[in-house]
């Protein structure tokens, strides 16, 4: 070690400032370091004689576990600390006048925090000439933007004197970064790379200032458990052998930080007195997100510098670090959790659902969970050393992977090889892809090749929202996780603890509003909350709907009811002055046909407005349904038109005027009767029900009464009607892969109406289709109820081809529902046998 110590010719003072900025760049959730550098803060110098300094602990430091007051630093400028019974001594050396020197060394400093845990760290930093050029240590480009900024001022401070400064740091830990070795690192985005540039260039042109690693100082590796460079890269050769040696010093030169948590602030030079406090990582409810706080919302009043790291949304900033904060995604977590306290873990999870729900957070959950060292059940603790690296980002056994890098051959290479590699320090070596749909088949080949080959102590965590883009010999190896939309009501309830934690005033049904309108996905509720706290100082639903660009529902359910009454004038007035200011037609047009849907389904009699009700209680007669019906398939309709439509708030105005109108193709309920049959499904099936009516073969039977008949002529061809009823009524289906099967699978064979009620007949050729349908049935019945208009009975049957006549035939099977248009209801039929269900039940 004595060999690399050598003096630097500078003030001590000056030093220590530039220390001091460097160690400002660091994570401050890594509270080792900051407690280390605490002690620059709590530092006197004198400086008596030209080699010797004295230090002076001003108020202590407690932070570092000190109680001891005095350092003094005699040889060279570096720190080694003593534990005594009494308290600690560190020395400060100072190092001989020579020009060409350059080291500032920390060794051995052990922090306890007050967990109790010791954080030990042996650093070494080292000065080195230097040419200003980052990219063979591996750093990301944000950091390396960072360290040109850094250098740049570090530069700049000691230039006239033309000394050259290195801070050592840390390495990079994705797999990524392996390549950054080679290349130079290109960013996510243009402007990121033209930063990097810039910095690299001016850095190269001094080619004064090196900088290795991520964090540039000395107390900056404080913590870390990471052998200084000479020792890594001699136990690197051990490890991995020569032909990998070139990747793997660049692995391990230090130990550095690739990404970021959470991409939490790794800085908060406003707060340094917050980087001493000894927190647990995991925020919980309180200190880091509150401290986040203070610098999110001071950056955003423009206290803070814009550059400096603070978190840019409020999702990065309240992304869960553990499982008890990750929103509605119980059964995910109850599982995980058990998997890890019973030690069964499998190489490959593959965690899927919607965008915004937890998969990326819960993997990262996880992978701490995986290698955290508490002895309780529920992990990750936050506080134990393995907890601290990965959480700082310092853990060189948890990888982040770019999936769309890792396409490339040679990446995907350094990732098996390193895959290969044993733990540095932990019990799992762990890689963490997100979006795993961008994998092309090659690299899904390789990397399911190697899975079976890696050792126990390799997992792969990967994350997609799209699961039918995955290979299935990929999806069936897996450990599969589902990620559901997220509720509402958990949406919202998150959204009031965030507000409440960043003091924003709100009303609660504009956070209800902005979850209903966000899909299932957390995220987006939270960028929405982002966006609106920042236009005024209350989330407001007058705020929420003008950000958003829709209407409320007052003046939805007021434009509905001028439709709906025949006042022409009114209706047109008030729809344009709502198009031109508020909401473009597509909008309003999706807007109504959901509000629609929600009265006929009786959705707006219970939780919902008062408004709502109102309305729903107004429109509740059978003509009113009927009317809201037919109103919903003319929205439907024109939104079809509206698309390819230059013409949009003309069309729908034109729409709206029909609304009142009754008119439907399809037949009035009331007092009419009538019926659409295939009988070919009838056949030899002669006690089938008398509904359809349909006895002969090839034959279609429709009773209507008079006033219908009329509509007749257009039941010529009763399949094609059934067909398009059917089609229609699947179009309705929420659900996509339901409306798949029905398309495919089912069959609307007979529609009987008669006083308000029909009668549904769903064929199906095969059991399971038959039973899935029976799952459904809700949603079918709802439906078709919303394409006939009034109450719907369905039958579910089974259609088999008769062995010998070579002739479909249909076998009724048990199952009749009946169903409301406002409320459904199961009429459970116990085993109707074949012939047996021709009453109709009007209950
Ligand atoms: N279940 C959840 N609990 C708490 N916060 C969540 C949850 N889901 C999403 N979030 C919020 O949304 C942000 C993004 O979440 P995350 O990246 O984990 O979602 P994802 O499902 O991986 O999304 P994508 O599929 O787009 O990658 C988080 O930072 C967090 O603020
Ligand atoms: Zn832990």
């Amino acid at each position: 070690m004595d060999g690399r110590r050598h003096s630097v010719d500078i003030p001590i003072s000056r030093t220590l400032i530039a220390l001091r900025r460097v160690r400002s760049l660091r994570d401050p959730s890594t509270n080792s370091m900051s407690k280390f550098s605490s002690l620059f803060d709590n530092v006197k110098w004198e400086t008596n004689s030209s080699n010797g300094i004295s230090l002076q602990l001003v108020n202590g430091c407690p932070e570092a576990g000190l109680e001891h007051n005095e350092i003094r630093g005699p040889e060279y400028l570096g720190f080694d600390e003593r534990r005594e019974e009494q308290g600690h001594e560190f020395r400060l050396h100072s190092v001989p006048e020579t020009f060409s020197s350059r080291l500032i060394t920390c060794e051995n400093v052990e922090q306890v925090g007050k967990t109790g845990s010791p954080v030990r760290a042996k650093q070494v930093g080292e000065l080195d000439d230097c040419n200003g050029d980052f990219k063979d240590y591996g750093l990301h480009e944000e950091e390396v933007h960072r360290k040109g900024q850094l250098s740049e001022r570090s530069h700049s401070s000691f230039k006239d004197k033309g000394m050259n400064l290195t801070c050592m740091t840390a390495t990079i830990n994705s797999v990524e970064d392996v390549d950054s070795c080679n290349e130079p690192i290109v960013g996510s985005s243009p402007m990121e790379r033209v930063n990097h540039r810039a910095s690299k260039q001016k850095l190269q042109s001094r080619n004064q200032v090196k900088l290795y690693g991520a964090n540039g100082d000395v107390a900056s590796r404080a913590g870390s458990p990471c052998p200084s460079l000479d020792v890594v890269s001699n136990r690197s050769r051990q490890l991995y052998g020569d032909e990998d040696v070139d990747v793997v010093d660049c692995i391990h030169r230090g130990c550095g930080i690739s990404y970021c948590w959470s991409k939490t602030p790794r800085l908060r030079e406003s707060n340094p007195s917050s980087d001493f406090e000894d927190l647990p990582l995991l925020s919980g409810d309180t200190s880091e997100t509150t401290l986040c706080g203070q610098s999110f919302w001071k950056c955003i009043n423009g206290e803070i510098n814009p550059h400096s790291d603070t978190p840019r949304s409020l999702s990065q900033k309240f992304r869960p670090k553990s499982f008890d904060e990750l929103v509605g995604q119980s059964v995910v977590v109850r599982s995980l959790l058990s998997a890890i306290s019973k030690g069964r873990i499998t190489s490959f999870y593959l965690f899927h659902g919607p965008r915004g729900t937890g998969k990326t957070s819960a993997s990262k959950i996880f992978a701490a969970a995986l290698n955290c060292l508490s002895l309780e059940e529920f992990k990750p603790c936050g506080r134990c050393r393995e907890c601290i690296l990965f959480y700082s980002g310092r853990s060189r056994d948890v990888k982040e992977v770019d999936s769309l890098r890792i396409n490339r051959l040679d990446r995907l290479r350094s990732l098996v090889k390193n895959a290969v590699v044993p733990p540095v320090s932990s019990r799992f070596k762990i890689f963490i892809i997100d979006e795993c749909q961008l994998l092309h088949g090659e690299t899904w080949a390789t990397v399911l090749n190697s899975l079976e080959k890696l050792s126990q102590h390799i997992v792969f965590v990967m994350s997609t929202p799209e699961l039918d883009m995955l290979p299935r010999s990929a999806v069936s190896r897996s450990q599969k996780y589902h990620f559901p939309k997220i509720k509402d009501s958990d949406i919202s309830n998150r959204l009031e603890k965030i507000c409440v934690k960043e003091g924003l005033d709100y009303d609660r049904v504009a956070l209800d509003f902005i979850a209903a309108k966000s899909n299932g996905s957390l995220r987006d509720a939270e960028m929405m909350l982002d966006q609106l706290s920042l236009l005024g100082k209350k989330i407001t639903m007058s705020l929420t709907y003008e950000l958003i660009g829709t209407v409320s529902d007052d003046e939805l359910l007021d434009l509905l009811d001028l439709a709906l009454s025949c006042d022409t004038s009114n209706t047109v007035i008030r729809a344009r002055e709502l198009m031109r200011s508020k909401i473009d037609p597509m909008q309003l047009i999706s807007q109504l046909a959901n509000l629609i849907m929600d009265i006929l389904a009786g959705k707006c009699e219970e939780d919902s407005s008062e408004a709502r009700r109102k309305f729903s209680g107004n429109h509740a007669s059978e003509v009113d349904l009927q009317k809201l019906s037919h109103a919903l398939r003319i929205l439907s309709e024109t939104e079809k038109h509206l698309r390819v439509s230059k013409n949009q708030t003309t069309w729908l105005t034109v729409a709206l005027l029909q609304l009142s109108s009754v008119e439907s193709n399809l037949p009035e309920v009331n007092d009419s009767k009538m019926c659409l049959a295939n009988a070919q499904h009838k056949e030899g099936d002669s006690n089938s029900t008398s509904a359809t009516g349909g006895r002969s073969n090839h034959s279609f039977t429709c009773m209507c009464n008079g006033s219908n008949s009329s509509k007749l002529g257009k039941l010529e061809d009763p399949e094609r009607r059934l067909e398009s009823v059917w089609k229609r009524a699947t179009e309705l289906c929420q659900s996509s892969s339901l409306k798949k099967f029905l398309r495919k699978q089912g069959k609307l064979s007979s529609l009987c109406v008669n006083q308000g009620l029909a009668i549904a007949e769903l064929e199906f050729h095969n059991p399971n289709h038959v039973s899935r349908a029976e799952k459904s049935w809700k949603l079918i019945a709802s439906s078709l109820q919303l394409v006939v208009g009034c109450n719907v009975e369905i039958r579910i049957n089974l259609a088999v081809t008769d062995p010998v006549t070579k002739c479909e035939k249909v076998r009724k099977i048990s199952f009749s529902l009946f169903s409301c248009s406002r409320r459904l209801q199961l009429k459970s039929r116990a085993s109707t046998k074949s012939g047996s269900d021709s009453e109709v039940s009007h209950g």
